[in-house]
């Protein structure tokens, strides 16, 4: 099938993958040149496990073209996909001037009847206004006789494993209530549906409200767990324990219930604030949202809180090594990520951090530029160099073995604060490490392993 689609973000350039990779015939189009000048030679503009081997095979195969041309787009696909951002308004609110703006571009170049796929996270009542205004669009244009099609397929990748999850999709949700574009996206999607059907059909409004209600409910796990080990923490348990003995219940299940550092990335901080506003908007008090929010604020800063007590002297002048910058593993990506909320506090309290991330250091620089304060090393162990503490904020698997003696004779005050539990209390004790992590048990560092 002609699939076109707009936005080469994380969401459109992997669906706009995926989709050549089963054989549709895909055109690309974003606003910025020097992204699409670097994809037609099949760079990919993110980091993400198996996208750049998917573009290279599907350029050179013809099936996947990228363009700054929304004419192209428009009169080559059937099927248009939105997959623009949708960024939170002062007010929380989703700003969906993009994804409106996208639509009257269609509309006003359209020949022949088109299906607008909305792939943005948008909220309840979106699609309503798409089909506003591209019958606006239309009528203006005396293309009365032509029809845009308008269909809510809300997507849920994971940043890190992105190609995975929209190859294999654990479900396909289709808003919409029109019988032709419903055949279009049965036809679209029958090569993920092979084994068994995964697509559930309902009106676009509900569709819109899956996907706020998905991301709200993993948040809202992750919230309870930050919770639940603060006060595992004050018990002397250990939240890693608890987390296997509810994990193994189905009921439960052992996904998102890590605790650690705060959640982070372009979209539950993001999709909360709009639900929140969408509830506020319709007479309902969001309090279990807006708790989830609040736990996540203050999750946030403790990697901080921790780190101050114990520097009771202050950290003006200490220089702390960071492990992890990206907001979870596997990505470039640092949206609202964990590492940033921390290393703006540790400059604001007069710290110079030491930084290492296996793929976001471009993005870190980018985003900081060069400062003094600031060094970004060359390796994950450089980091340590003359460090008083090691903080670690995203669980690469690279930061997994460790040799802790040496961790013990670099770090000036023996100093280990884990943001992602990945270690084991007990050890890093022998090893004589002060090791803190998130509602874990402290081990005083045995006397043995300790330099008097
Ligand atoms: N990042 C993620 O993991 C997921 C994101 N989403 C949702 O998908 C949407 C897009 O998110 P991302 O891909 O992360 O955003 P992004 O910011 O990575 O990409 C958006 C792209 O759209 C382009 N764009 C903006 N206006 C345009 C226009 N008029 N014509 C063509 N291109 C235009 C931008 O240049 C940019 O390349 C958001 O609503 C987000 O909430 C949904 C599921 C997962
Ligand atoms: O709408 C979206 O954009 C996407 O948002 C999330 O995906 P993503 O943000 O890419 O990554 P997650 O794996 O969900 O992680 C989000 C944050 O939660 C944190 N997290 C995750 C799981 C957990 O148990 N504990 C925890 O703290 C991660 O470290 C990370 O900072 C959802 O998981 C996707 O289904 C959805 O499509």
């Amino acid at each position: 099938m002609e699939v076109s689609v707009f936005g080469s973000g994380y969401v459109g350039l992997v669906q706009a993958a995926v989709l050549a990779d089963v054989g549709h015939q895909v055109i690309c189009v974003d606003i910025d040149d020097r992204k699409i000048v670097q994809l037609r030679q099949g760079i990919p503009s993110i980091h993400e496990p198996g996208l750049a081997a998917l573009l290279e095979e599907n350029i050179k195969a013809g099936r996947l073209h990228f363009t700054t041309q929304a004419s192209d787009a428009v009169a080559h696909g059937k099927v248009i996909f939105i997959a623009v951002g949708t960024p939170p308004n002062e007010d929380g609110s989703a700003d969906l001037q993009h994804v409106l703006s996208v639509a009257r571009q269609i509309a006003g170049m359209m020949e022949q009847d088109r299906t607008l796929v909305i792939k943005s996270t948008v909220p309840v009542g979106t699609a309503d206004k798409v089909r506003m205004e591209t019958r606006a669009t239309l009528d203006a244009r005396d293309k009365t006789h032509l029809n845009a099609y308008v269909v809510s397929n809300p997507e849920f990748l994971k940043e890190g494993s992105a190609v995975a999850d929209c190859s294999r999709p654990d479900r396909i949700i289709i808003g919409s209530q029109d019988p032709i574009a419903q055949a279009q996206m049965a036809e679209l999607y029958a090569p993920f549906n092979r084994n068994h059907e995964r697509t559930t059909y309902m009106d676009n409004r509900s569709a819109e409200l899956v996907k706020y209600a998905a991301n709200a409910m993993l948040a809202t796990r992750i919230s309870f767990m930050n919770e639940l080990a603060s006060l595992a923490e004050s018990l002397g348990v250990d939240i890693e324990a608890v987390r296997k003995g509810i994990g193994s219940d189905p009921r439960i299940g052992y996904h998102f219930i890590y605790p650690g550092c705060g959640f982070g990335g372009s979209c539950f901080p993001k999709d909360l604030k709009a639900l929140i506003h969408t509830a506020e908007e319709n007479g309902i008090e969001p309090r279990l949202l807006r708790t989830v929010t609040r736990i996540n604020d203050d999750q946030r800063q403790l990697l901080l809180h921790k780190l101050k007590a114990q520097f009771p002297e202050g950290l003006a002048g200490k220089s702390i090594a960071v492990w992890g910058l990206a907001f979870k593993p596997n990505t470039d990506d640092m949206r609202e990520a964990p590492s940033r909320y921390l290393m703006e506090a540790l400059w604001a309290e007069g710290a110079r951090v030491r930084a290492f991330d296996p793929e976001a250091m471009t993005e870190c620089r980018r985003i900081y530029g060069y400062r003094n304060d600031l060094e970004l090393c060359a390796t994950r162990d450089d980091t340590l160099q003359d460090a008083d503490a090691l903080v670690i904020c995203t669980e690469w698997k690279a930061f997994r073995v460790v040799d802790f003696d040496e961790l013990r004779k670099k770090l000036r005050a023996r100093l280990v604060i884990d943001g992602r539990n990945l270690f084991n209390p007990q050890q890093l004790a022998r090893a004589g490490l002060h090791y803190i992590g998130i509602g874990l048990p402290y081990i005083r560092p045995s006397s043995a392993s300790v330099p008097a």
